[in-house]
């Protein structure tokens, strides 16, 4: 794992040094947007037509789990199309399948190569974009064929374009931010991501004993915060299901598979906590989203890829997940 320096890929685990053992992640830095041409701006540089966009993922990631499912939600598929990087995310950080693959990288079923720009590592797609560009090299990435460039690397505003950008293409008016939520469903994404989306990477990747019970502390007490709140209510605002829901729901999906032993997240599985455990049922069941989720790449990408947590490199065969029974929350 690493990150481009002035365009030059170097390898490089995050350094949490400065900032007493605590991660803190990176800010996206593609920052486009795709827009509707209006009278004010009728030629927009990234303008909403189908097959123009194309998406890179890893199907173990929970921000690039975002798009995909927006992708399904908003019946993207045919109009954007997506490149599956392998989860082994070692020396070359993201790769695609192919001969040039790390030779202790094993391929997984699912992978791809990359074959609308014929890369072998996805910091090549971040160097055709930029030169010199310098910092992470994230998925999921948005790509402009048209522009052969990258639109955005901040899935929280991809999932924003593809929840109405494309409705006039699509046919779908489905609305997971409707106006008359925002407020609320940015309150709810904002205090999802600091205590739950990334709180568990806060307590997996902390490198002191501090940090670390602190991360927890937080993470779980959010969780039981909403486990109250799910008892009463069937979704994050209340009757409709937004976006802030299936935000939380790729962090729920990966709990019990990887975050309770990889991530030491073990004051209880979510199993354990029946309204978030109903609730996250009621998500993978919903229509189009359990074919986003896949656990071998999950399981794979975190217990592999991360040398300094899991050395040997032993991928757990376990658990048994219980997702397909009845969730009782209609
Ligand atoms: N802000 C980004 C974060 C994406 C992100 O951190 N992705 C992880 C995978 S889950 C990644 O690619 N990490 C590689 C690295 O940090 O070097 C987003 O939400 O799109």
């Amino acid at each position: 794992m690493g990150l481009l320096q002035g365009g030059k890929w170097v390898d490089q685990w995050y350094d949490t040094e400065k900032t007493a053992g605590q991660f803190v992640r990176e800010d996206a830095a593609f920052r486009h947007w795709i827009t509707k041409p209006t009278p004010d701006n009728p030629h927009p540089k990234f303008e909403p037509q189908s097959g123009r966009y194309h998406l890179y993922v890893s199907l173990a990631c929970p921000w690039a789990h975002r798009t995909l499912i927006f992708r399904s939600l908003k019946s993207l598929q045919s109009h954007i199309d997506v490149t599956v990087v392998e989860p082994h995310m070692l020396a070359n950080g993201w790769e695609f399948s192919g001969p040039n693959q790390s030779s202790d990288a094993i391929h997984i079923d699912g992978a791809e190569p990359d074959s609308l720009n014929g890369h072998d590592y996805l910091y090549q797609l971040y160097q055709q974009a930029k030169a010199d560009h310098s910092g992470r090299v994230t998925v999921p990435v948005l790509w402009d064929k048209h522009h052969n460039t990258i639109v955005s690397n901040e899935s929280a505003e991809i999932i924003r374009m593809f929840n109405d950008t494309f409705d006039d293409i699509t046919g779908n008016t489905s609305d997971f931010y409707p106006s008359k939520l925002r407020t609320e469903i940015d309150t709810l994404n904002d205090w999802i991501y600091q205590t739950i989306n990334n709180g568990v990477y806060r307590v997996g990747f902390a490198t002191t004993q501090h940090a670390y019970a602190q991360a927890f502390d937080t993470l779980f007490s959010a969780l039981d915060t909403l486990e109250q709140r799910l008892r009463t209510q069937r979704y994050l605002t209340g009757d409709t299901i937004t976006e802030a829901d299936w935000r939380l729901f790729t962090t729920l999906i990966r709990f019990d598979a990887v975050y309770v032993g990889h991530f030491k997240t073990n004051r209880n599985r979510l199993a354990d906590m029946p309204a978030i455990h109903a609730y996250m049922k009621a998500l993978y069941q919903y229509p189009g989203i359990a074919e986003t989720v896949n656990f071998e790449h999950i399981k794979q990408h975190y217990y592999f890829s991360h040398g300094q947590i899991n050395p040997t490199r032993i991928v757990p065969v376990g658990p048994r997940l219980d997702l397909l029974s009845p969730h009782g929350r209609d």
